[in-house]
């Protein structure tokens, strides 16, 4: 995809499948930067310096941020599609959400290993969110929690 690291003949490319391949320490110290820039968007290749790096990381943490508020306001209208406390987590759905990003990742050029670290991080906290909702929106929270 655009802006992404191209697969075709990368040498990285057993890291964006799982099981991680175990791997030895490498005893290098190379010559940096070393490589070429990999990331094309239009007509520049990033990226020459470590600080570009983590600007174009900043930039893309910022889409991110907005995406997962986008979702937490979904997961919030969850909660009024249920009646008590108990029906909130719905670990089967939870694990839908979870193996579907992994499954997906690879289209995506995404490393399996990171769909499934953030993807369970995501629901993780979701879950607690949404119990504090559903709680918040009742009278009889007062009592329970
Ligand atoms: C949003 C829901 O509530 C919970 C949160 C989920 C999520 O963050 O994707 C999935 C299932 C539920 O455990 C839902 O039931 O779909």
């Amino acid at each position: 995809s655009a802006g992404s690291t191209s697969t075709s003949d990368d040498f990285a490319a057993a890291c964006y499948s799982e099981p991680l391949p175990l791997l030895p320490v490498s005893p290098d110290n190379r010559t940096i930067p070393w490589g070429i820039p990999s990331i094309v968007t239009g007509n520049t290749t990033c990226c020459s310096s470590l600080d570009e790096v983590r600007a174009g990381i900043d930039a893309v943490d910022a889409q991110l941020l907005s995406l997962l508020s986008q979702r937490a306001a979904f997961v919030r209208e969850a909660t009024r599609f249920k009646a008590t406390h108990d029906v909130v987590d719905v670990p089967s759905r939870d694990q839908q959400v979870n193996d579907g990003a992994v499954a997906d990742a690879p289209a995506v050029n995404l490393p399996q290993t990171i769909a499934r670290a953030v993807f369970s991080a995501i629901i993780n906290a979701s879950v607690p969110f949404e119990l504090c909702i559903v709680c918040l929106s009742s009278l009889l929270c007062f009592y329970r929690c």
